[in-house]
C-alpha cells in the first residue's frame, strides 16, 4: 500500500503554519484595500459630487464643404476652459470640471469618466448623462459604434473587470436595466427579453428613498460581451426620427441602469447600488428647427422635461433638496 501520498505530522503542522499566514496575509490586504477605498471615495467627494466635462466635436464633411467656421475656442496650456466666439467676435470664456477638443477620442473622454466606476462598486448612486443640442455628439459620446465604442461600453467593461479583480473580498451581481422615456411614456426596451409584455411603467420612490419603476425588466448579465448584445436589441427597439439639424436624430431619452448588488465577504453585508448612463434627448429651438406636428409635440416634451432636470441638477449643486429629487440620491 503506498502511504507516501498521506502527509505526515510535520507536513500538518507545516501547512496549518502556511494557512495561518495565508490569513493574516489576506487580512492585512484587506485593511489596505478599505483604507485605499476610503481616501479614494474622500478624494472623489472633494473634487465635488457633481462634474461637468464639455465636448466638441470636429466640423462634419457636410460643415466644412459649406465653408462653416469654427466659433469654440481653445487655450492649449488650459484643459477647463474655452471661448466662445460671438458674430461681432466678442469673445465668452466658460469654464468646466474638463473640456474635451475635437482632437480628443473615445478614450480620453472615458479616462475622466473611469472613476465613478470604482464608486458604483463601492456603493455609490452614480449617474452619467449626455446633454447638448441635435447632433453634438451625445449618442457617439456615450454608444459609440463597435470600431469606436463610447462611455457606455468602456465603463461596463470596466465594471466587470474591478469586480472580478476584486472577486477575493467582494461578490458582485450585475443585472441592467434599459428604458426610453417618449413623449413622458416611459418604455422598457428589453421587456422582449422577459416573459411579459409591454406594459405602462410609472416611476415610483422605494422605501430606501431610491427611484424605481416596478414591472421593469431587469436582465442579470455575467460579462461584457452577454450585456453588449442585449444593449444592442434594446438600441434597436430605440426610436429614432429625424429633424433638419440631425438626420438620425433620438427623440427620447435613452437610460441604462446597471444594478451593481454588493456582497462583502469580510463584514458580510449586501449593499445595492446604481449606475444610470443616459443619453437625453437634444433640446430643440423649435422655431429655428423644422420640426412640425408629432415631430413639434415631441420636441415640447423634451424641451419641458430637461428644464426640470436643469432645476433638480442646479438644485443638488446648490445642495438643496427638491420635492422632485431625493436627497439620497447622489449625482457624481
Ligand atoms: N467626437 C466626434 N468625432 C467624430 N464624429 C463625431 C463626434 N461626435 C459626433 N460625431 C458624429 O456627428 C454626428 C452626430 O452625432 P450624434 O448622433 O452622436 O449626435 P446627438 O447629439 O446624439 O444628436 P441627437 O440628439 O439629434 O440624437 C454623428 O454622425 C456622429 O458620428
Amino acid at each position: 500500500m503506498a502511504t507516501d501520498s498521506f502527509p505526515g505530522p510535520e507536513a500538518i503542522n507545516m501547512l496549518s503554519h502556511l494557512s495561518r499566514e495565508h490569513e493574516l496575509l489576506k487580512k492585512k490586504n484587506l485593511e489596505e484595500s478599505f483604507e485605499w477605498k476610503r481616501l479614494y471615495n474622500e478624494v472623489t467627494e472633494l473634487k465635488g459630487n457633481i462634474r461637468v466635462f464639455c465636448r466638441c466635436r470636429p466640423l462634419n464633411e457636410v460643415e466644412n464643404g459649406i465653408g462653416l467656421k469654427k466659433v469654440v475656442e481653445f487655450d492649449s496650456s488650459q484643459d477647463t476652459e474655452l471661448q466662445i466666439i460671438s458674430s461681432d467676435s466678442s469673445k465668452k470664456q466658460f469654464k468646466f470640471d474638463h473640456v474635451f477638443k475635437p482632437e480628443d477620442n473615445q478614450d480620453a473622454v472615458f479616462a475622466q469618466a473611469k472613476p465613478f466606476v470604482t464608486s458604483v462598486l463601492d456603493g455609490y448612486i452614480v449617474c452619467i448623462f449626455a446633454y447638448g443640442q441635435t447632433g453634438s455628439g451625445k449618442t457617439f459620446t456615450m454608444e459609440g459604434s463597435p470600431e469606436n465604442r463610447g462611455v457606455n461600453y468602456k465603463t461596463l467593461e470596466e465594471l466587470f473587470r474591478i469586480s472580478w479583480e476584486r472577486n477575493d473580498i467582494i461578490r458582485y451581481e450585475l443585472s441592467v436595466s434599459m428604458l426610453e422615456v417618449c413623449n413622458e411614456k416611459i418604455k422598457d426596451l428589453l421587456v422582449e427579453h422577459s416573459n411579459q409584455t409591454s406594459k405602462k411603467l410609472e416611476i415610483k420612490q422605494a422605501a430606501d428613498g431610491i427611484l424605481d419603476f416596478p414591472g421593469l425588466f431587469e436582465a442579470r448579465v455575467h460579462s461584457t460581451e452577454e450585456l453588449w448584445e442585449l444593449l444592442k436589441s434594446g438600441i434597436r427597439v430605440g426610436s429614432v426620427g429625424s429633424t433638419s439639424a440631425n438626420e438620425l436624430s433620438s427623440r427620447s431619452h435613452c437610460l441604462l441602469r446597471v444594478i451593481v448588488m454588493r456582497y462583502d465577504l469580510v463584514n458580510e453585508k449586501t449593499t445595492k447600488s446604481h449606475l444610470w448612463l443616459v443619453d437625453l434627448a437634444s433640446r430643440e429651438r423649435v422655431g429655428k428647427i423644422d420640426v412640425e406636428g408629432e415631430r413639434l409635440e415631441e420636441s415640447q416634451f423634451i424641451n419641458k422635461s430637461l428644464s426640470a432636470l436643469e432645476v433638480a441638477i442646479s438644485a443638488l449643486a446648490s445642495k438643496r433638496g427638491t420635492p422632485s429629487s431625493p436627497s439620497c440620491c447622489r449625482v457624481h
